[in-house]
């Protein structure tokens, strides 16, 4: 059942995500803390037509006839567009008035044979996809605009993934244990207000990204530094595979994102973790080679999780990337001088780019810096290729000589 309210909430998240430039993520939650009456099945509505018109934002503008959205009446419109592609018969409503369901459908059509149309990306996005991907870009970018699944890691310190599915189905949660440490949730609830997690028990981290902390092969006792921890999804992992023994040095540009680990790191249970915020380049360098670990978790495009945040397709640009590859460059090239002669790095992004992964790890390795290192291991993960499920992403792992 569509209500009213339900198409003024989504209404007014769009405006703010393509007017102010809003982030997705934070909006939807703004609009749903407005009204708390609402029940969870109301929320889910709210939250995925949202993505939803902003994951087809391109297509569902030209079947509306191409004009930039600014009034309500045609933020509404885009939603009923969706809901219509969906299969879904619209209430009769003045807003829907004039939206003509077989002509929809002869337009979607004809935009099915027009790539950056039909998966709605911008035209420079698509170019630059293609031309860095070849074949495998088309079947990525399709899978890009799906919606992302749920993913749990179970935190070591304090239990299996089999206890927190226990844990987790007293709450009317539903999981699959998927690897060693990874669950599925196969129905979607509000996992943040479970015991569980305020317990410590799971983080909510996708199963590519749960591939960085391993492979930085880290052993109990090792000085870890994550050079670009950020909120500290992956430190926790680090801290665990660690069993909490040796010492994580957390660092990032942002401090409030290293307030936000600490907090996270207390509920995990961690105690080996230090924060501390890089204020100048003199931070990198006062710790030249005390680390028998880096990682490397660099600031990227992020076109491999359009999954989860399906507004950066209309957020970056070619520009933003020009700039962040310099930007990853740089940082391989000052950080790496933090690890000890016969210590190893992991050089990881959330992108799907040759340019910010493989051809960075080629570029550091033909540099001067570069010369005492070797590659170990790399990897690229890409949602739907080969029947994988998890975000785009890549790992690789350097070794210093010395
Ligand atoms: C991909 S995010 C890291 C995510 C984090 N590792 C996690 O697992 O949750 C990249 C981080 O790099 C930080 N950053 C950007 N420029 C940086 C720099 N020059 N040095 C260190 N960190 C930087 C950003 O603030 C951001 O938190």
């Amino acid at each position: 059942m569509i209500y009213p309210a339900h198409l003024e909430a989504i209404a007014s998240a769009l405006a703010a995500i393509f007017t102010d430039g809003a982030y997705a993520d934070r909006e939807i939650a703004r609009v749903l803390k407005a009204d708390k009456r609402r029940g969870s099945k109301d929320r889910a509505f709210i939250a995925e037509q949202t993505y939803n018109v902003v994951r087809n934002y391109r297509l569902l503008r030209h079947l509306a006839g191409g004009g930039k959205p600014k009034k309500r009446e045609d933020w509404w419109r885009l939603v009923g567009i969706q809901l219509l592609l969906e299969g879904e018969s619209l209430p009769p409503w003045k807003e829907f008035a004039g939206l003509n369901e077989k002509e929809i459908q002869e337009k979607w059509t004809d935009a099915q044979t027009t790539r950056a149309l039909r998966e709605s990306i911008p035209d420079w996005l698509d170019k630059v996809g293609a031309t860095q991907l070849g074949e495998l870009w088309e079947p990525t970018l399709s899978a890009l605009n799906e919606q992302a699944p749920v993913v749990l890691r179970a935190n070591r310190l304090k239990a299996t993934p089999q206890e927190v599915q226990k844990q987790l189905a007293t709450d009317g949660i539903q999981t699959e244990v998927i690897s060693d440490d990874a669950l599925l949730v196969t129905e979607r609830r509000n996992l943040f207000r479970t015991k569980a997690f305020s317990n410590g028990l799971f983080e909510v981290q996708d199963f590519s990204s749960q591939q960085a902390a391993p492979a930085l092969e880290v052993e109990p006792g090792h000085t870890v530094i994550d050079a670009c921890a950020g909120a500290g999804g992956k430190s926790l992992h680090l801290a665990a595979l660690m069993e909490n023994r040796g010492k994580i040095l957390s660092l990032d540009i942002h401090g409030w994102k290293l307030k936000n680990l600490k907090e996270r790191a207390r509920r995990n249970g961690v105690s080996n973790l230090e924060t501390r915020e890089i204020t100048s380049t003199k931070v990198i360098k006062r710790l030249a080679g005390r680390a028998d670990r880096l990682l490397l978790d660099v600031p990227c495009s992020g076109l491999g999780v359009l999954r989860r945040n399906p507004d950066a397709k209309w957020k970056l640009s070619q520009d933003f990337i020009d700039r962040v590859v310099i930007e990853q460059a740089d940082i391989l090239s000052r950080y790496s001088k933090m690890v000890k002669p016969g210590g190893k790095m992991v050089y990881a992004t959330c992108s799907i780019l040759p340019q910010e992964n493989d051809a960075q790890v080629d570029a550091f390795l033909a540099s001067e810096t570069g010369q005492s290192w070797t590659l170990e291991h790399k990897q690229t993960f890409l949602p739907e290729v080969d029947g994988y499920d998890g975000d785009g992403f890549f790992v690789s792992r350097l070794v210093n000589a010395g």
